[in-house]
């Protein structure tokens, strides 16, 4: 199946305002990568540059070395949810919902009409609803199944799930990680609902005004920091030496999320003294980083 996405000093300019600025990541396949950044980071039109609706001012996208736009043996591979579930209405507003999973059906070489269907049931979506009918979390539910049923080897959700209420976008996780694990295939999620997702993430790209802040896997990145839970002066003690990025108190007990490298001895002292210590939030981290850079403009 592969899926390896490289991306070369990208730009993409709309007049002045410069939204993609030199990007250059590769994003290995079979991975579920996550793409965070600030409103107007620039995370929508480099998903559109991906997913080959738009061309780049400057530099390239390859998909297994192959330029994907205009390149159809590379479009066919790239599956490109755009935002939330408008879109879907824009591009079919009269249609009922079985007209789009048939279009779909005509221009996706993978498609899996009885994966659709399963996951329309499982999004209480009726197949035989008018597009511009359905309610706003119903529109996003329509756009995640022809997504996750274009069985595209590389398939781009650009915050795809807004709307969509709680029980609606933990069956999306569930689904994406069911397929996931039976497809191999590479996702890239764009998304502002940075706890909620994380699990399902194993490397986040975080942008900042079209420029790449980090990449790192999951799992490095919650070692960039700790969250200290204990009585409250305890707890203070030990953060006294370290970047605070968030403190909660609950009566005499408080949890504090610090920013920097806790090493394995800070770590046995701190369970010596009866504290609880685990990992940052990712939102905390991405929140400090992004601030962090905002201080510097
Ligand atoms: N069609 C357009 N015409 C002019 N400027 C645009 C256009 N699309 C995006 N921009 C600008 O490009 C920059 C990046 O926008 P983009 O939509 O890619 O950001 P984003 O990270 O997806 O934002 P959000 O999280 O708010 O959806 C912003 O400054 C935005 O105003």
């Amino acid at each position: 199946m592969n899926g390896l996405i490289e991306v070369e000093d990208l730009t993409v300019r709309f007049g002045d305002t410069v939204a993609v600025d030199g990007l250059s990541f590769r994003l290995e396949p079979g991975r579920i990568h996550g793409l965070l950044g600030r409103n107007g980071s620039g995370k929508t039109t480099l998903l559109s540059v991906l997913g080959a609706f738009r061309r780049p001012d400057a530099g390239r996208v390859t998909l297994d070395g192959v330029p994907v736009f205009e390149r159809a043996e590379a479009v066919h591979r790239i599956c490109f949810i755009r935002g939330h579930g408008d879109t879907v209405v824009n591009d079919w507003p009269d249609d009922r919902v079985v007209h789009a999973l048939g279009f779909a059906a005509i221009t996706r070489p993978g498609w899996d009409q009885p994966y659709a269907e399963r996951l329309l049931d499982r999004f209480d979506v009726d197949p035989q609803a008018r597009v511009g009918e359905l309610s706003k979390g119903r529109r996003a539910a329509l756009g995640i199944t022809l997504g996750l049923a274009s069985r595209a080897p590389v398939t781009l959700f650009d915050e795809s799930y807004l709307g969509m209420d709680a029980p609606s976008r933990y069956a999306f996780h569930h689904a994406l990680l069911e397929d996931f694990a039976e497809t191999g295939r590479t996702f890239v999620l764009s998304t502002h609902h940075i706890e909620e997702v994380a699990p399902l993430l194993e490397e986040v790209l975080v942008i900042d005004r079209g420029r790449l802040l980090l990449q790192a896997t999951t799992d490095d990145l919650r070692e960039q920091g700790a969250t200290v839970t204990g009585p409250a002066e305890r707890v203070d003690a030990f953060v006294a030496s370290h970047r605070v990025l968030d403190e909660r108190r609950l009566g005499p007990t408080k949890a504090v999320t610090v920013f920097g490298t806790v090493s394995t001895e800070q770590r046995a002292a701190a369970v010596a003294a009866g504290l609880e210590i685990g990992p940052v939030p990712l939102q905390d981290l991405f929140v400090h980083l992004t601030e962090a850079t905002k201080e510097t403009r």
